[in-house]
C-alpha cells in the first residue's frame, strides 16, 4: 500500500493478490476499447495511480487477430471471445443471434473488422438535443482527431471522389495513438470497384465522397480502417493505447480477473460512493480499493450486468434475484440498440475481373500474397473490406413509397407504449428520415463470395451487404442470475418495429438493382444467394428474416440522458445517484447512428478522460 512509486508494480500482471493489496486512485473495469483509452490518458498524470481489471489476457502474437485479411476468423474462440448469444428473436424467425465480444486486452477492438468511420453531424447533434449538452459534433470532433493518426490514402480509387482521403486536417488527426490507413490493395480489384461504384452512383443518384469524416457521411467512399500500415497489422487499444505506455509506473493492468461487483457505500453528504471493486480469479474472490473513482468500461453487455449485480438498476428486477437495491435506476440495461446486416452474393461472368476469390482457388496468387505480406507487410493480407455506401431512403425509394413507409412507422409507433427516452428519440430519428441528411442504409461491398456455400471452384463473386443504420427497435440486457459469472439475458428485440425489416428488405432489393444495372450489369452472371427466384418484396423480406445477423454494434444499455427520461449517466458520465462511479464505453451512447461505432467509442473515451481530469 505504501510502496514508493518507483517500486510499485506496473505494466501487466496476473497476480491478483498483489493487485488487491495496492490502492489505486482510479479502478477501470474492462481493459477493452474504451477502458484502455481512459487508462492511457489518466496515467499521463503521474500523480494518479490507475488500476485496470480485465477478464482476458494480452495476446500480441496471434495472426487471427493481427492480420487484417483474417477479419472475422477469430470469432467464437473461447480464449478471447465471450461468445454470447441473444435469446431467440421472433423478428428473425426465432433464431438466437451469436454475439461475439472481445475477452482480451483490447476487448472488441481486438476482434472487430477494423472498419473506421464517423456518423454525420446531425446524428451527434441529436445526442445533445436529447438533453446532453456538449455531446454534439463540435464537442466530439476534437476527440475524433485526438484518437487517431491517419496515413492518407490513394486518390482515385473510388471514381468521382477526387480528393485524397485522410488529408483534411480540420477533420483528421496525425498524432493520436490509433493508426488509421486506407486499403491500397484495392488497386488489384479496380476492374471490379469502378463498375460497382459507377452502378451504385447511377442507381442511387448518390455521389462519391472523398472525405466522409468531416460531418457528412453519406455517399460512397473508400473507408478508413484501423490498420497500422507500416506493420501491416490491426491497430487497437491493446497495441496502440496500452503497450506504448505500459512502462508508466502508475499504470497496472490485472489480466485474467473478472469483476463481480462494484463496492459502494452510502453517505448523506455524497450519496452513493464507489469504494472499490470485487473480482474473481479461478473461483477465489478479491477486492481492491479505489480512492477517487471506479470507471466501468465492460462494454454494453457487461456494464449493465455489473451495475445490476452491484444493486444499481431497476429495483423490481434486482429483487427477483435477492439483490439489495442501492440505487433504483430503471434505465439500466434498457434502450439496447444494434445494427443488423444481411449479405447477398452474386456470381460473376467467366472470365471475371480480379477478385479476392483468387485467394481461395488460385494457389499461385495465394502464395504470392503470402510472400508479399511476409516480406513487405502489404498485399491482400493487409487488406480489409473497403468500399462502403451510406444512403438516405430518398435514394432508394420513390417519394410516395417514402411517405407510405413514414406513415406506417407513425402508426406502428402510435400503437406502442413507449418509454420516455423512446418517445424523445423517435421524434429526432423521424426528423432525420424526412430530412434525408443522414443515411438509413449502409452498403458494404466485398470482392468475393461470402454467402453461397459451397462457392464454385474457379469462379468469382461479389458480395453486397445491406446494413440497417438507424434501427428503431429497442431491446434490453439484464441479469438472469445473481451469479456474476453467468451470462446475462440479451434481447435486442430485432425487428420489433417492422420499419426495420422494411428498410433491410429495401437494401437487398437495391443491392440486386445496383448490380443488375449500369456498367456492372455486363459483369454479372446471376444472383447467387439469394437466388434469382427471390423476386418480390415478400421474398426478399423472408430472406432478410432468415439471414440477418448482428453487425456487432450493441450500444445504449446505460444511456447518457436526463434521468427523468430513463438515462443512466449524466453528461459527465457519472451514474445518477453516485458521486464517483462513471461509465465509459458503448453503453452510454444514447442513439444509434449510421457508422461503424469504434471511432465514436474512442472519441467518447478521449472526451471522458478529459472530463475526469477536469480539462474538458
Ligand atoms: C466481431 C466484431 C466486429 C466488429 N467490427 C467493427 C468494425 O469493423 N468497425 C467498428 O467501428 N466497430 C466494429 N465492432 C464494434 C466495436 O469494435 C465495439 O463496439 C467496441 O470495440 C466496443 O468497445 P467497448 O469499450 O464498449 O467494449 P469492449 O471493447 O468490448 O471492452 C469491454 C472489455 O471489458 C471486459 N470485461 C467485460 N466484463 C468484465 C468483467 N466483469 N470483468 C473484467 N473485464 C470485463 C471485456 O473482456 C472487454 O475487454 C465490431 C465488434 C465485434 C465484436
Amino acid at each position: 500500500l505504501s510502496a514508493p512509486r518507483a517500486t510499485r508494480p506496473h505494466g501487466l500482471t496476473t497476480d491478483a493478490q498483489t493487485f488487491a493489496g495496492l490502492t489505486f486512485d482510479y479502478i477501470i473495469v474492462g481493459g477493452g476499447t474504451a477502458g484502455l483509452t481512459v487508462a492511457n490518458r489518466l496515467s499521463e498524470n503521474p500523480s494518479f495511480n490507475i488500476g485496470v481489471i480485465e477478464a482476458g489476457e494480452l495476446i500480441l502474437d496471434e495472426d487471427l487477430i493481427n492480420v487484417p485479411f483474417f477479419f472475422g476468423q477469430s470469432l467464437g474462440n473461447p480464449r478471447w471471445d465471450w461468445s454470447f448469444n441473444t435469446v431467440e428473436q421472433p423478428g428473425l424467425d426465432n433464431r438466437p443471434i451469436f454475439t461475439p465480444r472481445g475477452k482480451i486486452l483490447g476487448g472488441s477492438s481486438a476482434l472487430n473488422f477494423m472498419v473506421e468511420g464517423r456518423a454525420s453531424k446531425p446524428e451527434y447533434d441529436d445526442w445533445a438535443a436529447l438533453g446532453n449538452p456538449g455531446w454534439d459534433w463540435n464537442g466530439l470532433l476534437p476527440y475524433f482527431r485526438k484518437a487517431e493518426s491517419v496515413t492518407p490514402g490513394d486518390p482515385g480509387i473510388v471514381p468521382g471522389a477526387d480528393g485524397v482521403p485522410g488529408t483534411d486536417l480540420t477533420s483528421h488527426g496525425r498524432t493520436g495513438p490509433l493508426k488509421v490507413s486506407y486499403n491500397r490493395v484495392i488497386n488489384q480489384v479496380l476492374d471490379l470497384a469502378a463498375p460497382y461504384v459507377n452502378s451504385f452512383v447511377e442507381f442511387t443518384g448518390s455521389a462519391a465522397n472523398s472525405d466522409p469524416e468531416n460531418g457528412n457521411s453519406t455517399g460512397i467512399w473508400q473507408t478508413p480502417r484501423t490498420v497500422d500500415e507500416t506493420q501491416g497489422i490491426r491497430s487497437y487499444s491493446a497495441n496502440d493505447y496500452f503497450v506504448p505506455v505500459q512502462s508508466r509506473s502508475n499504470l497496472l493492468v490485472l489480466s485474467g480477473a473478472q469483476a463481480t461487483k462494484i463496492l459502494t457505500r452510502k453517505t448523506p453528504a455524497t450519496g452513493v460512493q464507489a469504494t472499490g471493486v470485487q473480482y474473481s480469479v479461478n473461483g477465489t474472490s478479491f477486492s481492491v480499493k479505489a480512492q477517487k473513482e471506479v470507471i466501468l468500461s465492460a462494454g454494453s453487455i457487461q456494464t449493465p450486468q455489473l451495475l445490476e449485480l452491484s444493486g444499481i438498476g431497476d429495483a423490481d428486477i434486482l429483487s427477483q434475484f435477492n439483490i439489495t437495491s442501492v440505487i433504483d435506476l430503471p434505465g439500466v440495461g434498457e434502450n439496447l440498440q444494434d445494427h443488423l446486416l444481411v449479405s447477398a452474393d452474386f456470381l460473376l461472368k467467366d472470365p471475371a475481373p480480379h477478385t479476392w476469390d483468387q485467394f481461395r482457388f488460385n494457389s499461385t496468387f495465394k502464395q504470392e500474397q503470402q510472400d508479399l505480406y511476409a516480406d513487405k507487410k502489404t498485399g491482400l493480407l493487409a487488406a480489409t473490406s473497403s468500399i462502403f455506401g451510406f444512403e438516405p431512403l430518398q435514394h432508394l425509394v420513390s417519394s410516395d413509397e417514402l411517405s407510405s413507409i413514414v406513415n406506417s412507422l407513425d402508426s406502428e409507433i402510435a400503437g406502442k407504449t413507449l418509454t420516455p427516452i423512446q418517445q424523445r428519440t423517435y421524434e429526432l430519428m423521424k426528423n432525420q428520415i424526412t430530412s434525408g441528411a443522414v443515411a438509413q442504409v449502409e452498403f458494404g461491398m466485398l470482392p468475393m463470395g461470402t454467402v453461397t456455400s459451397p462457392l464454385a471452384d474457379g469462379r468469382s463473386y461479389i458480395t453486397v451487404a445491406g446494413l440497417l443504420s438507424r434501427p428503431f427497435s429497442r431491446g434490453s440486457v439484464h441479469i438472469n442470475s445473481a451469479n456474476p459469472l453467468a451470462a446475462p439475458t440479451i434481447d435486442p428485440n430485432y425487428f420489433d418495429l417492422s420499419f426495420d425489416a422494411q428498410v433491410m428488405t429495401t437494401s437487398m432489393q437495391a443491392a440486386r438493382g445496383i448490380l443488375s444495372s449500369g456498367p456492372f450489369a455486363d459483369l454479372l452472371e446471376s444472383p447467387s444467394t439469394p437466388g434469382p427466384d427471390v423476386q418480390s418484396a415478400d421474398d426478399f423480406e423472408s430472406f432478410v428474416r432468415s439471414a440477418a445477423s448482428t453487425v456487432f454494434h450493441p450500444l445504449g444499455s446505460a444511456s447518457m440522458a436526463p434521468k427523468e427520461i430513463g438515462g443512466v449517466v449524466d453528461t459527465n458520465l457519472l451514474v445518477y445517484g453516485t458521486s464517483n462511479l462513471r461509465i465509459v464505453d458503448a453503453s452510454v451512447m444514447p442513439i444509434i447512428f449510421a457508422a461503424h461505432i469504434q471511432a465514436t467509442i474512442y472519441a467518447v473515451a478521449e472526451k471522458a478522460s478529459d472530463i475526469i481530469k477536469g480539462c474538458a
